[in-house]
């Protein structure tokens, strides 16, 4: 039976007067991609910076890996993995230094090449943050998530900004790291890639969850009440063109 790895329970968040989560209740199971979806300021990235221990809740229950956030936030730590905002990183360092001062925060011995080389940036070792691309830079930020061999991570809208092929990329990073048994927990503001991605999707809309379920559910229940989509005329669309066109591998970005 698959276990529960985060749990929370009556959520609620207020800033001053405004309520920002609005008691929202989930569950998380080990080994799965979790994802919170919603429009700007639905509540998503309070909701993620408060199981991250970054933010304090207003009201409710969270447990992480069994652990209550209000008693152990600082043995929940140890176990997650949080993509840091790119603004965060030393500009003087290289990647390999980055990699190598965040291993020593964590009292952690890795193997820093290979850990770039897991992310496709061992050539650019010795490059600076600054001198990515920005699907690069957003792999990097997940290389370093992954330093402290968390079991679970989370990355808030990992994806934007960045062309096709980056995106794609990023993808199959996250299904790899799924692979290996990593509980990873996203927001997106794209339909595709959650629908792609995750196993079972929260909609978060003004501070509460407003359906929760796998997408082929969520489709599945909508087809049912009769809805149907406008008749597709043409059988690929213009990212199809492009990608064709420009090549699904990797390239130098
Ligand atoms: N530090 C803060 N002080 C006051 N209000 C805040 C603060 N942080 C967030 N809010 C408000 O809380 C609401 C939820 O914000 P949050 O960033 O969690 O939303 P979100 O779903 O992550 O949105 P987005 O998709 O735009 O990132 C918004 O109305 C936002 O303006």
């Amino acid at each position: 039976m698959q276990k529960t790895i985060i749990s929370v329970k009556n959520l609620t968040k207020k800033y001053g007067d405004f309520e920002a989560v609005k008691g929202i209740s989930f569950d998380v199971m080990e080994g799965e991609i979790f994802g919170l979806l919603g429009p700007n300021g639905a509540g998503k990235s309070t909701t993620l910076e408060i199981i991250e221990t970054l933010r304090k809740k207003t009201s409710g229950e969270i447990f992480v890996d069994g652990m209550n956030l209000d008693k152990r936030p600082n043995d929940i730590k140890k176990i997650i993995g949080v993509q840091l905002q790119a603004a965060g990183y030393y500009p003087g360092l290289t990647l390999i230094e980055l990699v190598q001062m965040f291993a020593g925060l964590y009292n952690k011995k890795i193997d820093s090449l290979e850990l770039l080389d897991s992310v496709n940036l061992r050539d650019k070792a010795k490059n600076k943050f600054k001198q990515l691309s920005g699907g690069q830079k957003q792999r990097f930020s997940i290389a370093t998530t992954l330093i402290n061999q968390p079991k679970i991570i989370f990355l808030d809208e990992p994806t934007t900004g960045l062309d096709p092929q980056a995106r794609r990329n990023l993808w199959d990073l996250i299904l790899d790291i799924r692979s290996k048994g990593t509980t990873v927990i996203i927001t997106t503001h794209y339909m595709d890639e959650a629908e792609f991605l995750c196993d079972r999707i929260a909609i978060v809309d003004a501070g509460k969850i407003i359906t929760l379920d796998t997408p082929d559910n969520m489709i599945d229940n909508l087809v049912a009440t009769g809805f149907e989509r406008p008749k597709q005329v043409k059988n690929a669309n213009l990212e199809d063109v492009f990608i064709h066109l420009t090549g699904k591998d990797l390239r130098a970005e």
